[in-house]
C-alpha cells in the first residue's frame, strides 16, 4: 500500500485497509455457510429417502418410526438452511476487540451463530451472553472492550465501519473510524418498513431487551425512544433464551392498528424470528376482523368495562323472531309454557350453565316444568319419567328449542343492539339515554357498512366466553356469489387503517347497504368463533391506547403469560386512565413488575421535537419529554394556508427534494377525500412519489415514522379525536428529518365545512 511523504497512509488508505480485513472474515463466514447449507440439504435428502418405502398398502410400524425419525431430521435440517438463506444479508455486523488479563481477543457478532469445522465461533449470536459486551460495554464501564467496530454490508460485501472506543486512547494497532455508529444509523432515510436495530442496541435498551422473561415487563418513555424496536428486539431476545417454551407456547405481539402491524412486520424476520403471531387490535379474534374505527362517543361506551352488564343481558335474552310459548300434546297431556314461565326457567338454567352448551340442561328443566303442570294426583314415579323422556324426544318439542334456544354466535348477539329497542332494555340503569342511543346507532353502522369496528371485536370477544362456543354454524346464512365477496374484501382493504392510495376510516363516509351487494350480515357472521389462543408471552405496543374491554380480550390470551407493555401517557388517546389501569392489573394475573424507562428520543431530529414539546407541554405540563439527541439545522415550517391541498403539494414536493425516503400527509378526515385525489395525482405523476408517499389519518399514525410529514390542519386533529391534543402529539412527533404543518385560514375552513 503506498504512503505519502511522511510514510503514513491518508484516511481513504486506512479504511480501504481496515475494511479489507475485515472483507476476509466475513468471506471466511460465507464459505462456511455454504459448507453448512450444502450439510444441511444432505440431511434433508438422506431424511427423505429413510422414510421412503415401495409399497403402497399400510406402513408397518418400523417404517413409521422411519419416518417420525425422517420427519424430524427434515424439520431440523429445512429449517436451519432456511435461516441460513435468510441471513444472508448482513449476516455479520459487529466485531470486538477486546483485552483481559490472557490477551488480546477479536469476537465478530452476527444475526445468528456461525463455527468452523472445529467449533470454534466464527460468529456470536446477538443474543448470545457473549455478545452482550457488544452492546454493554461504555467508556465508564467497558467490560474488556477496548473497541466496538459496528460492520455495514450490502449483501456480503462490507461497505464501511464505525467504531466506538472505550478506553481513553486506543493501542497503536487498533484504528478509530468514522463518527460513531448511532448517528450513522439515526442520519439514515426511513423506508415504508421499520428497520432492526440490531447493529446500534443502546446499553439502556438492552437492559430491557434481556430482562428476565417472568412477570411484566414495562417499557415507558416518550416518543421515539425506541419502546417499540426494542420489544420487538425482545420478542427475538426470549424466543432466543427459551426457546422451547416461547415456540412452542407462541408469543403473541399486539399494536394499535393494521398500518403498525404491516411497519414493524420484517423487524422479527430479520432478526430470524418467524414464529411470532403480529396482530392489531382489532385482530387480535379469530374471525370477527375490524374495519373501521368507531366515532370517540361509540369508542368510549364501547370500551368501558360498563358494557359488561349491557352485554350479559344480551346474552340471555331470547333470540329475535324467537316463539314466545310452547303449546304441544305430550304423552297425552296438553302443555303450555307461556312467556313468563319460559323466562323464569331461562334465567335458572343459565346460572348454572353456558347458554351455548345448554341445550341439555333446558330441554330437561322444560321438561321438569311441563310435568309439574301436567301431573295428576295418582301419577306414579314411572309416569314422570316415561314424561319426561317422551318431552326431551319429541318433534314439537326439538322444533320449539331450534327456534327459541338455538346456539348463537356471539356475533350475532352483538349485533342485536342495532335494534334500538333491545339496546335500552340492556342498557337500562347502566347507560344514559344517549349512551344507548350511540351504542345502538353505532351497531346499524356495523350491520350497514358489514365492517366491524375495533371497538366491537372486544366485546364480540366478551360475548364469546358468555356464550361459550358455537360448535357448528348457528345461523342459516344467505348464498352469496364469490364475485360479492370479493367486491367486500376490496372495500374492506380500503377501509383499514391506512392505505398508500386511499383515505384512512372515515366512518361518516362508510358505504350504506344499499351501495353494496350482498347480504353484509352474511359477511360479518362469516367463519367460526372458537375459544380464545393463548400464548407464552404477550407484547401489547401503545398500550395506553388500550381500553378496559380490549385488556380483558388480551388478558384472556395471556392467562399464563408473561408480558411485554410498551407505552406513553402522554401519547394517549383512552381518557378514563384509572379504569383501563385496574383492567390492565387484572390482565396481567402476575404481581411480578420490571420497568425500563427510555429518555433518548432518536426517531426526530431536535428542531421537530422542539416544535411538538412546546404543544405538549402547555395541556399536559407532566409528560415524559425525552431528548432529541440528533440536529439537523432546518426548522420546521408552520404555514397559515387558504387553499390546503395546493399548498400541501407544494409542501410535498419541496420535501420530497429535501428527503430521501418516506413522506406522510397526516390530515384529518374533514380533508381526507380532496388530499386522497392529490395523493394519486403525485403518486403518479412526474414526480414519481410512488412508493414514497402515503396519506395517513391521524390515529393511524401512531407508532409509525416518516422522513418527513405534512401534518394538515392541526386545530381539526384535536377537535376530531378522542384523545384531543394528545393525538396531534403523536402525529408532531412522526417525522424524523422535516416537518410542514398547514393551517387552514377561516375562508378555506368554512368553504369545507
Ligand atoms: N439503538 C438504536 N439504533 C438505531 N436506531 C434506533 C435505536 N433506537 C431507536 N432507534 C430508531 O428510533 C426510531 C424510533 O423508534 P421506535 O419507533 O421504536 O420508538 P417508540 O418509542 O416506539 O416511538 P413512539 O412511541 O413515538 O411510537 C426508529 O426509527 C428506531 O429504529
Amino acid at each position: 500500500m503506498s504512503t505519502n511523504e511522511t510514510g503514513e497512509r491518508s484516511p481513504a488508505q486506512v479504511l480501504a485497509h481496515e475494511l479489507a480485513v475485515e472483507q476476509q472474515h466475513v468471506d471466511r463466514v460465507y464459505q462456511e455457510l455454504r459448507k453448512a447449507d450444502e450439510r444441511a440439504a444432505l440431511v434433508e435428502a438422506e431424511g427423505m429417502s429413510r422414510g421412503r418405502t415401495d409399497r403402497t398398502g399400510d406402513i408397518r410400524d418400523e417404517e413409521m418410526s422411519g419416518l417420525f425419525a425422517r420427519d424430524a431430521l427434515v424439520f431440523r435440517a429445512g429449517r436451519r438452511r432456511h435461516d441460513l438463506e435468510r441471513q444472508h444479508e448482513g449476516l455479520v455486523f459487529g466485531r470486538l476487540d477486546m483485552q483481559d488479563d490472557h490477551g488480546r481477543e477479536v469476537r465478530y457478532i452476527g444475526r445468528i451463530g456461525v463455527r468452523d469445522d472445529d467449533y470454534e465461533p466464527l460468529v456470536v449470536d446477538w443474543r448470545a451472553p457473549a455478545a452482550s459486551p457488544f452492546y454493554r460495554a461504555t467508556p465508564v464501564d467497558p467490560q474488556n472492550v477496548l473497541r466496538r467496530r459496528v460492520l455495514r454490508c450490502r449483501d456480503d460485501r462490507v461497505i464501511g465501519a464505525e467504531d466506538d472506543l472505550m478506553v481513553a486512547e486506543a493501542p497503536e494497532d487498533l484504528v478509530v473510524l468514522g463518527e460513531g455508529a448511532l448517528m450513522a444509523a439515526l442520519g439514515r432515510s426511513r423506508s415504508a418498513r421499520m428497520r432492526d436495530i440490531v447493529a446500534t442496541i443502546q446499553a439502556h435498551q438492552d437492559e430491557a431487551i434481556r430482562a428476565p422473561a417472568r412477570g411484566v415487563t414495562e417499557i415507558t418513555g416518550g416518543p421515539g425512544t425506541g419502546k417499540t424496536v426494542v420489544a420487538l428486539h425482545r420478542a427475538a431476545y426470549l424466543l432466543y433464551s427459551d426457546r422451547r417454551r416461547f415456540e412452542a407456547g407462541g408469543v403473541l405481539v399486539v399494536g394499535p392498528s393494521p398500518a403498525y402491524t404491516a411497519y414493524i412486520e420484517r423487524v422479527l424476520p430479520s432478526l430470524g424470528e418467524e414464529s411470532v403471531v403480529l396482530r392489531a387490535l382489532g385482530d387480535v379474534v379469530e374471525a370477527c376482523t375490524a374495519g373501521r374505527l368507531d366515532p370517540p362517543a361509540a369508542a368510549a361506551v364501547k370500551g368501558s368495562l360498563r358494557i359488561r352488564r349491557v352485554l350479559g343481558r344480551a346474552s340471555r335474552d331470547t333470540i329475535p323472531g324467537a316463539p314466545q310459548e310452547l303449546r304441544a300434546m305430550i304423552a297425552g297431556r296438553a302443555v303450555r309454557l307461556d312467556r313468563r314461565t319460559l323466562d323464569r326457567i331461562r334465567s335458572r338454567v343459565l346460572r348454572r350453565h353456558h347458554r351455548n352448551s345448554s341445550l341439555e340442561p333446558m330441554s330437561l328443566a322444560l321438561a321438569a316444568e311441563a310435568w309439574s303442570q301436567v301431573r295428576r294426583p295418582d301419577d306414579r314415579d314411572t309416569d314422570r319419567e316415561e314424561f319426561i323422556s317422551t318431552f326431551v324426544d319429541h318433534l314439537e318439542v326439538d322444533a320449539f328449542l331450534r327456534r327459541w334456544w338455538r346456539p348463537v354466535d356471539p356475533r350475532e348477539v352483538l349485533l342485536w343492539l342495532a335494534d334500538p329497542a333491545r339496546a335500552r332494555r340492556y342498557a337500562q340503569d347502566v347507560l344514559s339515554h344517549r349512551e344507548a342511543e350511540v351504542l345502538s346507532e353505532s351497531m346499524r353502522l356495523t350491520l350497514e357498512s358489514g365492517l366491524w369496528s375495533a371497538a366491537d371485536v372486544s366485546l364480540v370477544d366478551d360475548l364469546d366466553v358468555r356464550l361459550g362456543e358455537v360448535k357448528e354454524a348457528p345461523v342459516e346464512r344467505g348464498f352469496f356469489e364469490i364475485e360479492e365477496l370479493d367486491e367486500l374484501e376490496a372495500q374492506r382493504s380500503l377501509r383499514v387503517g391506512v392505505t398508500p392510495e386511499r383515505p384512512a376510516p372515515e366512518h361518516s363516509a362508510l358505504p350504506t347497504a344499499r351501495e353494496r351487494h350482498g347480504d353484509t350480515r352474511d359477511e360479518l357472521l362469516r367463519g367460526h368463533i372458537g375459544p380464545p389462543a393463548e400464548y407464552a408471552h404477550v407484547l401489547v405496543d401503545e398500550a395506553q391506547d388500550v381500553s378496559p374491554m380490549q385488556w380483558r380480550m388480551l388478558g384472556r390470551r395471556g392467562r399464563w403469560a408473561s408480558w411485554t407493555v410498551v407505552g406513553d401517557a402522554a401519547q394517549a388517546s383512552w381518557e378514563d386512565v384509572a379504569e383501563a389501569t385496574a383492567a390492565r392489573e387484572d390482565a396481567f394475573g402476575s404481581p411480578v413488575r420490571r420497568s425500563f424507562h427510555m429518555g433518548t428520543n432518536y426517531r426526530n431530529a431536535r428542531e421537530v421535537f422542539a416544535y411538538a414539546e412546546k404543544v405538549i407541554r402547555e395541556h399536559v405540563p407532566d409528560a415524559d419529554i425525552p431528548d432529541a439527541v440528533r440536529e439537523t439545522g432546518v426548522q420546521p415550517v408552520d404555514r397559515t394556508v387558504t387553499d390546503v391541498v395546493d399548498a400541501a403539494r407544494r409542501s410535498v414536493l419541496d420535501l420530497a427534494a429535501e428527503v430521501d425516503g418516506s413522506i406522510a400527509i397526516v390530515a384529518p378526515a374533514r380533508w381526507a377525500r380532496e388530499l386522497a385525489d392529490l395523493v394519486d395525482e403525485l403518486r403518479s405523476g412526474p414526480a414519481d412519489l410512488g412508493g414514497r408517499l402515503v396519506l395517513v389519518d391521524p390515529l393511524s399514525s401512531k407508532g409509525l415514522e416518516y422522513d418527513a410529514t405534512v401534518v394538515v390542519d392541526p386545530d381539526e386533529i384535536v377537535a376530531e379525536s378522542p384523545g384531543g391534543v394528545r393525538v396531534l402529539y403523536v402525529v408532531l412527533t412522526r417525522a424524523a428529518h422535516r416537518m410542514h404543518v398547514l393551517r387552514p385560514d377561516s375562508a378555506s375552513s368554512s368553504h369545507q365545512r
